[in-house]
């Protein structure tokens, strides 16, 4: 059963624009409650979480520490302690660094939402580069699709400006 809560101090006495337009606020927060609620309940996803270490590599020029690639995956939420390395590509091919503040999280789009979203939501092509003398942690909270579903992108993102980018096999 879905069940979702949400503090909607409504009064119909007051039906001035303001109060229409926070009411619409309102229940748009629950409109998109509800919708994530529904993709979570079909259980298409699985979640991972992994821990990473980079060795301080003693050295004051960069070194790979790990080597560009997209993540495959749904979506990746990405935290860090306070060494820096992350860096992502533009779509130019340039690389610059992500450097999230403290107590914030780095998200990244994975290719599988790529393919679901038709392109309208890019995957970056990111690296780990380090120097220095600290080590480096990170976490990255993985959203997985499960075995045996097949990603295709609806209708509604297929257009003559934005052709299908992945035939559903
Ligand atoms: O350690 C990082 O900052 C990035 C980790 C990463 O990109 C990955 O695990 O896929
Ligand atoms: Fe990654």
């Amino acid at each position: 059963m879905l069940y979702a809560e949400i503090e909607l101090s409504l009064s119909l006495s007051l039906c001035g624009s303001k109060t229409m337009h926070s009411y619409t606020e309102k229940l748009s927060e629950l409109d998109q409650m509800i919708r994530r609620m529904i993709l979570e309940s079909l259980g298409t996803t699985s979640r991972r979480l992994r821990v990473m270490k980079y060795a301080a590599p003693r050295t004051t020029d960069d070194q790979i520490g790990l080597a560009p690639h997209t993540d495959k995956i749904f979506l990746t939420i990405l935290c860090q302690n306070d060494v820096h390395g992350l860096q992502v590509q533009t779509k130019h091919g340039e690389w610059f660094s992500a450097r999230p503040s403290p107590n914030s999280f780095t998200v990244m789009i994975g290719d599988s939402l790529y393919a679901w979203v038709n392109g309208s939501l890019h995957s970056l092509c990111h690296q780990v580069m380090i120097s220095g003398n600290e080590v480096r942690y990170s976490a990255a909270l993985f959203s997985i699709p499960k075995g045996g579903y097949i990603i295709k992108a609806p209708n509604e993102l297929v257009d003559e400006e934005h052709p299908l980018l992945f035939q559903a096999l």
